[in-house]
C-alpha cells in the first residue's frame, strides 16, 4: 500500500456563533495590558481537515485546530512530499522525516500540530486497512467503557454556572471542570470572585463528584501560590495550567507544594517535552493532545512513559484521536468531554465537522469494536455553514 495524496482543508466556520462573554476564562493575554477584551484573541472558529488517499483507495482522515490556516501551509508545503509516495504502515519512519525535516524551525507548536494531523489520517488508514479500530491496534480495550468528565463551566454570572452545573449533573456526570475567570490583574476582588465560583460549583454537585480548576495559563507562580491553600478546602482533583506553558520551574514549584495536584500539556509537545515534565515532577495529571503533540505516534510512546512515571494521561479535550489513546491503555483512567453546544470558543466546532464522535451517557463514552480506524468521517449536515479553504 502506498501513500497518493495528502489533502488539507481549512473548514472555516460562518456560521451564528454565541457572542464573547467577558472574563469566560483566564488566559495568558490577562497579563498583557489590552484595550480589547483579552479573550477576543482566543476563539477559534476553524479547523484544518487532512484526508489522505492510498493507491488502494482508503482514505484516513487527521485533523488539526491549532493555527489551521498555518497548519496548511506546512502540511502542504513540507509535509504531503515526505509522506507521498511512502508506505503507511512505516508510521516511525514518516513520523521521523517529518520531525527531522522540520525540527529547525518545528519542534514546539503548529508544526507538530501539523505533523499530528498527518499521522492521525496515517492511523486511520492503519485501522481502516486491517478492519480494527485505532484503539484495537495500540493495546487493545482496557475499559468496558470511558469515564469522562464534563467540560465547560466558563465563568459568567454564577446561578447560571450553577444551572449548568445541575444540568449535566442529572445527566448523571461524577465530574467537572470549571474555568476561572480572575487573575493577577484583577487583584483581590478577582480573588474573591474566583473562590466564589468554586464556591458555587461545589454547592451544586457536592464533594462525591471530582471538580477540576482551569486557569488556562492566566496566573502567574507567586498569585498561584496565594491561591493554592485558598482552593485547598475545595478538594479539587487539578489545578490546570496555572502559568504559562514554558514555567515548568513554576509547575514543578507549585506541585511539589502538595496543596492540589497540577495537571498540563495540551501546549507541550513531543515525547520529549513530556520526559521533561514527568522528569521535573512539573505536571500530577498529563493532558496532551492528539492532535497536537505529534499524533498517535507519539502519544503512543507518551503514554509508556507516564505509566514508567504511575502519572495519569487525561488528554486535552476529547475527541476521538484522543479517546482510543485512552481507550488502550491503564495509563489513562478518563476523557474529557465536551458535550454539543452552540459554536463559541471553538472547543465544540468538532461537532459541526465530524460524524462518529461518540455522545457521553451518563457520565461515559463508548468506542466500537466493528468501527474502523478512527471512526469519523466528515459531517454534511452543517457544510453551507463552512467556508472550505483548500
Ligand atoms: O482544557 C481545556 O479544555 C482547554 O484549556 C480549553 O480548550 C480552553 O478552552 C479553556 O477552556
Ligand atoms: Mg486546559
Amino acid at each position: 500500500m502506498k501513500i497518493k495524496s495528502v489533502r488539507a482543508r481549512v473548514f472555516q466556520w460562518k456560521g451564528k456563533t454565541v457572542p464573547p462573554q467577558g472574563n469566560f476564562c483566564s488566559n495568558a493575554m490577562d497579563l498583557v495590558y489590552s484595550k480589547t477584551e483579552s479573550m477576543s484573541t482566543f476563539r477559534f472558529h476553524s479547523w484544518t481537515v487532512v484526508e489522505i488517499e492510498t493507491d488502494d483507495g482508503i482514505v484516513g482522515i487527521g485533523n488539526v485546530a491549532l493555527a489551521p490556516k498555518i497548519a496548511k501551509a506546512i502540511i502542504d508545503e513540507y509535509l504531503a512530499p515526505l509522506v507521498v509516495g511512502q508506505d503507511p504502515w512505516d508510521y516511525e519512519y514518516l513520523w521521523q522525516r517529518m520531525y527531522r525535516a522540520t525540527h529547525a524551525w518545528g519542534r514546539k507548536g503548529v508544526t507538530m500540530a501539523a505533523i499530528s494531523a498527518v499521522d492521525l489520517a496515517i492511523w486511520d488508514i492503519l485501522g481502516k486497512s486491517v478492519n480494527k479500530p485505532v484503539f484495537k491496534l495500540l493495546g487493545g480495550r482496557t475499559k468496558e467503557k470511558i469515564p469522562c468528565y464534563y467540560s465547560k463551566l466558563y465563568r459568567t454570572d454564577l446561578k447560571e454556572m450553577q444551572d449548568e452545573a445541575q444540568k449535566f449533573l442529572d445527566q448523571g456526570f461524577k465530574a467537572f471542570k470549571m474555568r476561572f475567570g480572575y487573575g493577577p490583574a484583577h487583584l483581590q476582588h478577582g480573588v474573591q470572585e474566583n473562590l466564589k465560583s468554586v464556591e458555587a460549583i461545589r454547592e451544586v454537585i457536592g464533594y462525591d463528584t471530582d471538580l477540576m480548576l482551569e486557569c488556562y495559563m492566566g496566573w502567574n507562580l507567586e498569585y498561584a501560590k496565594r491561591m493554592l491553600p485558598k482552593l485547598a478546602k475545595y478538594e479539587p482533583r487539578w489545578l490546570e495550567e496555572p502559568v504559562i506553558a514554558d514555567d515548568i520551574d513554576g509547575y514543578a514549584e507549585l506541585n511539589a507544594m502538595n496543596i492540589i495536584p497540577i495537571s498540563g500539556g495540551e501546549h507541550e509537545f513531543s515525547l520529549y517535552g513530556f520526559k521533561q515534565l514527568l522528569d521535573k515532577k512539573a505536571v500530577s495529571v498529563v493532558q496532551y493532545d492528539t492532535n497536537r503533540v505529534g499524533g498517535i505516534t507519539a502519544a503512543h510512546k507518551i503514554n509508556a512513559l507516564c505509566e514508567a512515571h504511575s502519572v495519569p494521561v487525561i488528554p486535552h479535550a476529547g475527541q476521538m484521536h484522543n479517546y482510543h489513546l485512552t481507550m488502550s491503555t491503564l495509563a489513562s483512567p478518563m476523557a474529557e468531554y465536551f458535550p454539543i453546544f452552540d459554536v463559541e470558543v471553538g472547543n465544540e466546532l468538532f461537532w459541526y465537522i465530524f460524524d462518529g464522535e461518540p455522545i457521553a451517557e451518563n457520565g461515559f463514552l463508548q468506542l466500537r469494536d466493528d468501527v474502523p480506524g478512527l471512526g469519523l468521517s466528515i459531517k454534511t449536515e452543517y457544510l453551507d455553514q463552512f467556508d472550505i479553504i483548500e
